[in-house]
């Protein structure tokens, strides 16, 4: 038998108005599989992460988490509106990490590690400090933990929003552009810690990214995101070293092209 995808999303759409932003897509992601979504702007990309986050609404078709429908449930053998509980059971299986980090500027650096173990998943105090102080150890903050994110760097700050989501104990992570917003002397440490999360750690990871560098370097597998649709997809020295479609071509020669 073959084992559960960890995420299926199968011909999912998802339309504002007449625009059509993705389009019956089907993708599935292994466990522990990393995966990089790449195309141009406005291909759909951050929408797939913030439908996974149920930030947005589904037109059409089922997000799949470990073979749970993530915003349905099944009865009678049908697909029915799921209720919240059934819903935040699910999310609960995600983090993710945004472009810009949006950390609790009125909390330090722990108490924003804190904050949602303690209230979402009633965590003792005492055991949601002591794993935030691992995670932040972890992500190269151990003495920062008493800063408030206007002391700390854009890389620093974006380091503390990992940290954060992994603090809820996630299974899979997002990673929407996290080193957009960064200076570009910031963007490598940032790096860096997703780099170690992957060796480490059993997550599964869905980024969508605009460096290719590292998309090449760190996926297992790389999809090619056009018009709300998988153009193209597969192991990045494939993708990367010999793309077969004519838009993944002209994609990749602008990326290289700009720099
Ligand atoms: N809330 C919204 N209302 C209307 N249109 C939206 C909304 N959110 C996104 N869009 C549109 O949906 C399309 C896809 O957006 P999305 O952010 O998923 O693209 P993207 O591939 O991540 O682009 P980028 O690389 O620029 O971030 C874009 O045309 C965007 O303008």
């Amino acid at each position: 038998m073959t084992e559960q995808p960890m995420v299926r999303f199968e011909n999912v759409s998802k339309r504002y108005g007449t625009l059509t932003v993705l389009d019956g897509l089907d993708l599935e992601i292994k466990r522990g599989e990393k995966v990089s979504v790449i195309g141009p702007s406005g291909s759909g990309k951050t929408t797939v992460l913030r439908m996974l986050m149920t930030l947005e609404t589904i037109n059409d078709g089922v997000i799949w988490v470990e073979g749970e429908p993530l915003t349905h449930m099944q009865r009678n053998g049908k697909l029915v509106p799921a209720d919240i509980n059934h819903i935040r059971k699910i999310r609960a299986k995600i983090g993710m990490v945004f472009q810009s980090f949006n950390l609790f500027p009125h909390m330090t650096a722990m108490a924003n590690c804190i904050e949602a173990p303690i209230t979402v998943l009633g965590m003792k105090r005492a055991d949601a400090e002591a794993r935030a102080a691992d995670l932040l150890e972890m992500v190269g903050l151990g003495q920062k933990k008493g800063h408030y994110p206007s002391q700390l760097s854009g890389g620093q700050q974006q380091r503390v929003a990992i940290a954060r989501a992994l603090a809820m104990r996630p299974k899979i992570m997002l990673f929407d552009e996290v080193t957009s917003a960064l200076d570009p002397e910031l963007v490598g440490e940032v790096l860096e810690v997703i780099r170690k999360l992957g060796r480490e750690h059993d997550l599964t990871m869905l980024m969508v990214t605009h460096q290719m560098g590292f998309a090449k370097e760190f996926s297992d597998r790389v999809c090619f995101f056009h018009a709300g649709k998988i153009c193209e997809q597969g192991p990045p020295k494939e993708l990367f070293g010999a793309p077969k479609n004519e838009r993944t071509q002209q994609f990749l020669r602008a990326v290289l092209e700009a720099g």
